[in-house]
């Protein structure tokens, strides 16, 4: 069988996307064996790459990113204090902008403790859970502006757009998501209660679309609750559908319940496949530990097996997920660098 092809885009970013990004591609590239012919475009794009050329991503840069099948993306972000970089320009300018043009409405972010991995508060087998966040409404859009900036008298607004439109396609991709697992339970995590509007179109939107799947358990709980069961019983979580900003939220404690920001992959899908999907871990560019090889790059490579399963090389994603499980199985307390880690769930991939 001749081989089928896979044209990646790659955005490995700044601070510690550099680092994490190298393994999962040396990774990805081991897991495809003969099976895909990969081909790999590296866009150099983010906070330094700002700083240096003025630039955050012109309109042809995104014509280019659209022709590809797939964006695996590091991360971006620089120095938080660092002045020229105020406002998010270059998370609103380049990842968001990404995530809207591309229409990644379904920001797709899995939790699951595997055995070997120590957690604060859990056992394996406790967490297992996928949170189908909003990607393209909700605070994020940038409706929004300030008056009287700097006086006593400032007004500031960030307003969330939730559309019909939006709320009802996440929806749906996740009452798909939630009928697709063992489990078949959905939950809706808002804040009803108080954000009534939005939080009304949420609820009636699941209420409506909960009779095409009788088979999916329905619930509800305030983004706040939430936050006090993901810590106390996670096990009562299989798929949360969410907006986007309680979503991010929800996601870095996800992710620290579950053995560490290190190991949280996530994908921006486009369901329509009209763009180029998105697959990066779902930390940041973490400056305080870039440039030392300290980071852990299993989220990263974690990300890339998101990736090809999305785009159907389903045997090459499980290959990287069963060396990343017999990696993190045998990982016990040692210290191990950036390229360690990945050197060893290589060596896995070779084995299997
Ligand atoms: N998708 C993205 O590109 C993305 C996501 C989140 C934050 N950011 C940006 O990254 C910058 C830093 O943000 P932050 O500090 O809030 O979040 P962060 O996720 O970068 O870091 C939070 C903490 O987690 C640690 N950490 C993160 N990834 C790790 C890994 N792989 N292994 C071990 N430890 C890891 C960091 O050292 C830090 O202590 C900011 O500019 C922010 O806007 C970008
Ligand atoms: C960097 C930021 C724009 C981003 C978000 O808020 O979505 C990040 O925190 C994430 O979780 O991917
Ligand atoms: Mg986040």
């Amino acid at each position: 069988m001749s081989p089928s092809h896979l044209d990646l885009a790659v955005i490995a970013g700044d601070g510690i996307g550099p680092e994490v990004v190298a393994e999962a591609l040396q990774a990805l590239h081991l897991a495809v064996r003969d099976e895909v012919r990969v081909s790999e475009t590296h866009y150099r794009l983010g906070a330094e790459h700002y700083l240096e050329s003025g630039e955050i991503l012109d309109d042809a840069t995104m014509d280019r990113l659209a022709q590809h099948q797939a964006i695996l993306f590091g991360a971006i972000g620089g120095a938080p204090n660092d002045p020229r970089l105020a406002g998010g320009i270059i998370e609103r300018g380049l990842l968001l902008k990404l995530r809207f043009a591309f229409d990644h409405y379904v920001n797709l972010r899995p939790s699951r403790i595997l055995p070997g991995v120590t957690s604060p508060l859990a056992q394996p087998g406790d967490v297992d859970f996928v949170v189908v966040r909003e990607g393209t409404e909700g605070p994020y859009v940038g409706n929004g502006g300030a008056i009287r900036v700097g006086t006593r008298h400032e007004i500031a607004n960030e307003v969330s757009v939730n559309t019909a439109h939006g709320v009802e396609r996440l929806v749906r991709f996740g009452f798909a998501t939630a009928a697709a697992r063992p489990a078949q339970k959905l939950t809706l995590v808002h804040k009803t209660n108080v954000l009534s509007h939005a939080g009304g179109l949420w609820s009636r939107t699941v209420d409506r679309i909960a009779k095409d799947y009788p088979q999916v358990a329905v619930d509800y709980l305030h983004v706040d609750a939430a936050t006090i069961f993901m810590v106390t019983d996670p096990g009562r979580f299989d798929t949360i559908v969410t907006d986007n900003l309680f979503g991010d939220i929800l996601t870095d404690l996800a992710a620290a319940i579950s053995g560490g920001i290190g190991l949280a992959a996530s994908g921006n899908i486009n369901p329509d496949g009209a763009f180029p999907s998105m697959f990066e871990p779902v930390h940041g560019s973490a400056p305080d530990i870039a440039g030392r090889q300290l980071a852990d790059p299993t989220a990263a490579i974690l990300s890339a097996a998101l990736l090809l399963e999305h785009l159907g090389h389903t045997e090459a994603a499980g290959r990287i997920t069963t060396a990343v499980e017999a990696d993190l199985a045998d990982r016990g307390e040692a210290r191990r660098s950036t390229s360690e880690i990945g050197t060893a769930i290589r060596h896995r991939i070779t084995s299997l």
